[in-house]
């Protein structure tokens, strides 16, 4: 099997080729740019997630095979029943933020990562209207790469809590997350959408913290995986609320319950505050 760095080499180009092709459906560059939007399970889907999806899994399956690797992809997952053994997962998400591509934000990204023993050892996060991809591998460090130039990515906060900005959801939104929303101890907030963007405004130095709250639903593995990578590796957290590591591939592909993603000194404070809003919450709703 190839090392970590070869396969890196890979998945960086198919990131950017991927991007390349989301790109020309976002700009309406494509020989036909209707996105033949569909909703399945309230969620959207385009023609654009699709082509992705196929390009990317074609693009990683002809260089690693099916005998050590198996392919997870948000556009062909099916049920738990799709599970495979194999020692290396490969978890694929064409568009994350189909919502904000549809409506012209600008805030998508593809999200490429491999996971062994439930958690993630390389990955890729393009950002296809920033010509950047960022990518990590585990014990490696996270770089930014653009058309000109490749930079370390190292992040180191000095900020106070009170000072903190907060990345969320423009759309997953919902009475629980709003109550915490207003009683953090920072009330920078703003919205951005896509996993990947959202950390990627991290990696940037535009925002600290990233709070995702599951609801009736919840974001998936390939929503999370590659992100957290390229974002812990630059020196940040992603947890549990309760601090514990997340895990992918166990069987249930939903990231349910509160998960703080930081740059940020604060990261243990936060999740201890983000918990006891979370119990007030509750007990206010009992009586
Ligand atoms: N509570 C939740 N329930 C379901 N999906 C969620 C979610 N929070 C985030 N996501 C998923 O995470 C991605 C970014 O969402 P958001 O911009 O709202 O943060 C979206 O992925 P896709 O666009 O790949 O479906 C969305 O489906
Ligand atoms: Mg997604």
């Amino acid at each position: 099997m190839k090392d970590l760095e070869d396969i890196l080499a890979i998945a960086r180009d198919v990131g950017w080729k991927a991007a390349d092709i989301l790109h020309s459906y976002y700009h309406g560059t494509v020989k036909d740019p209707d996105l033949q939007v569909q909703y399945k399970q309230s969620e959207p889907v385009t023609i654009a997630d699709v082509t992705v999806s196929q390009y990317i899994v074609q693009r990683l399956q002809a260089a690693f095979g099916e005998q050590d690797f198996a392919y997870i992809s948000e556009e062909t997952y099916k049920s738990q029943l799709q599970l495979q053994n194999s020692q290396l997962v490969w978890l694929i998400d064409p568009l994350d933020g189909t919502r904000d591509f549809i409506n012209k934000t600008g805030d998508y990204a593809i999200h490429i990562a491999l996971i062994q023993e439930h958690r993630p050892i390389l990955s890729v996060v393009a950002v296809p209207e920033a010509e950047t991809i960022y990518y990590a591998i585990k014990d490696g460090g996270t770089f930014k790469e653009t058309p000109t130039a490749t930079v370390a990515v190292k992040l180191s906060p000095t900020k106070p809590v009170e000072d903190l900005t907060l990345v969320v959801s423009r759309s997953h939104r919902h009475e629980r997350l709003e109550y915490l929303l207003q009683n953090l101890p920072c009330q920078n907030q703003k919205a951005v959408g896509s996993v990947g963007c959202k950390i990627a405004t991290i990696l940037e130095q535009n925002a600290d913290i990233y709070i995702s709250l599951s609801g009736k639903s919840a974001p998936k593995d390939w929503d999370i995986a590659a992100p957290e990578l390229i974002l812990t590796e630059a020196g940040g957290n992603f947890t549990h609320f309760d601090g514990s590591p997340l895990q992918y591939h166990t069987g249930d592909i939903n990231q349910w319950g509160g998960l703080l993603a930081s740059n940020s000194n604060s990261h243990q404070l936060l999740c201890q505050e983000a918990q006891r809003i979370l119990s007030e919450f509750d007990r206010i709703k009992k009586v």
